[in-house]
């Protein structure tokens, strides 16, 4: 910590550190890169604010202490290998992420995967309690540490305390499945102010904190009383409210104008056989991310003769993402096995139509491929923001290109002129694919500027700025409860 007798004026919280520590096969280590959209978002903010960052090093039984990485002060909590299974695999991915999503897989609820959340959402407040200077503002992130805001309220009582969720937050009739429910909602309680993506999200918490209550009241614990946009506890106003992430839409604008990425893009065509139209998938290898939609549409869509094998192309970018999770590994096969199927029916040898590579791609390299791209496929079932569809409108300062986007994502709020469709509506995702193979240079130009506009005007910095001005302001203050958008 940069002075450890006084801790830091601002602190982020998240279950990953930005940074993973990689084993290497000769007993070597180092840090790389950590997966995901929160770690894209928060890390321009923290080297902003000058912060620490407590967060998980994304390998089990590793004790490291807190030191500096690439200017960024990180201070390691250590998972073992059971808590990794239980609290990560288990709780956070296999509970809470299908629940959170609409229940796409079954959520296992099983107590001793809560009680290691529990445990080791004790072990984050305590070590963000040790980061904390006096008075410190700290926000913590996302749905792996719903409860640190309630445990590090009653070991930091003078801390400001900021929530941001990074998923949906689910109706009730979802979240009531929940056998542990009234517990989340009080740890989410314990923040000065929750964020959500979307107003949707927003209310359905609000609306289950006021259902809640009465369930806490009775059982005579503390009183909760909602009305929009506050939640009051006891004496404490809890506000909650919208605030719709996003990227460093500058950094990507720029870059895609470099003469590196330029040249890198047109390689990138060449290898791939200069195809008349490319089409672009970035994901975690994820079941939300609809990988599978998008791949049987095409299939469906090539065996209708609507679209021509030799001319079209997909290229699926797809970072490994909770391997041991067995939804995770079921679906793997599944896609490999969906990929292998197209190219055997409708590849030459020498030129698949389904492009698969299952790693993650360095930025730069990614950047080519958005300027690269034709058409930009993000056809999840469900997601929280989903910051690919918004990097790919920041890479293209040529106003070339165009998004099909599905309707279930955060995005989706702020990109109307996309090529909207509904993942669970097969004909709807072939239709809006046509739509962006056949759209008009000057449509889509039209289109990519309206959308430019919007991405480039609302940034990962105006996110953070906003949540956390609104953190500071005093309790008291008209509650924010609106989508820029609405
Ligand atoms: N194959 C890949 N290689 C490199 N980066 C990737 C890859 N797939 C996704 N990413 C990056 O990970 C982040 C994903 O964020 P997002 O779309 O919000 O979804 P999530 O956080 O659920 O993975 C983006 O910054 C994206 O560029
Ligand atoms: O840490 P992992 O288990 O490897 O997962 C990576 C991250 O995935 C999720 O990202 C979400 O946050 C994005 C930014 O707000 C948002 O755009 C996306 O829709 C979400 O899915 C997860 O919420 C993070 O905690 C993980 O780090």
């Amino acid at each position: 910590m940069a002075d450890a007798s006084q801790g830091s004026e601002f602190v982020v919280v998240a279950n990953r550190l930005p940074v993973d520590l990689e084993k290497l096969p000769d007993g070597s280590t180092r840090w790389k890169r950590s997966p995901g959209g929160l770690v894209t978002a928060l890390e321009p903010i923290l080297r902003a604010n000058k912060g620490a960052w407590v967060g998980w090093p994304g390998v089990p039984d590793v004790d490291v202490e807190p030191f500096y990485e690439d200017g960024l002060e990180l201070c390691p909590v250590g998972l073992s290998e059971k808590e990794v299974a239980d609290y990560y695999e288990g709780f956070s991915n296999a509970t809470l992420w299908p629940l959170y999503h609409d229940v796409i897989v079954k959520p296992v609820y099983d107590r001793s995967w809560w009680n290691a959340y529990v445990e080791v959402n004790r072990r984050f407040a305590e070590t963000t309690s040790k980061a904390a200077a006096q008075g410190a503002t700290v926000w913590i992130q996302d749905y792996q540490l719903q409860l640190v805001p309630k445990m590090l309220r009653m070991l930091r009582p003078d801390l400001t305390i900021g929530f941001f969720l990074h998923i949906p937050f689910p109706p009730v009739e979802l979240f009531m499945q929940m056998p542990w429910r009234t517990e989340i909602v009080e740890g989410l309680l314990g923040a000065d102010l929750i964020g959500f993506h979307l107003p949707g999200g927003a209310q359905n918490f609000l609306y289950l904190a006021r259902r809640l209550a009465g369930q806490v009241t009775s059982r005579g614990t503390v009183g909760v009383r909602s009305k929009l946009g506050s939640v009051q506890v006891g004496f404490r106003t809890v506000r909650v409210g919208a605030f719709p992430i996003s990227i460093d839409s500058g950094d990507l604008d720029e870059k895609s104008r470099s003469k590196a990425v330029r040249d890198r893009a047109k390689q990138i065509r060449k290898e791939l056989g200069n195809p008349k139209r490319i089409m672009l998938g970035v994901d975690r290898l994820d079941y939300t991310k609809g990988i599978d939609v998008r791949l049987n549409a095409f299939r469906e869509l090539l065996e209708e003769d609507r679209v021509d094998p030799v001319d079209n192309i997909i290229v699926q970018l797809a970072t490994p993402s909770r391997e041991r999770v067995e939804s995770y590994k079921a679906m793997r096969g599944e896609i490999e096995q969906q990929v292998g199927r197209i190219n055997g029916e409708y590849g030459q040898v020498g030129h698949p139509v389904v492009h698969y590579l299952h790693r993650p791609i360095p930025r730069d390299d990614l950047i080519a491929y958005f300027v690269a791209a034709d058409v930009m496929l993000v056809t999840p079932l469900r997601d929280g923001m989903n910051l690919v569809a918004k990097e790919y409108i920041a890479s293209r300062s040529d106003l070339g290109g165009s998004l099909v986007l599905s309707e279930f994502t955060g995005a989706a709020a702020e990109l109307r002129q996309a090529y909207l469709c509904n993942p669970h509506d097969l004909d709807s995702v072939k239709d809006a694919i046509v739509s962006a193979l056949e759209q008009q240079p000057e449509d889509g130009r039209r289109h990519m500027r309206a959308m430019r506009r919007q991405v480039l005007a609302h940034d990962v910095d105006r996110w953070a700025r906003s949540f956390l001005n609104a953190l500071s302001e005093p309790a008291e203050g008209a509650p924010r409860h609106v989508h820029e958008n609405t």
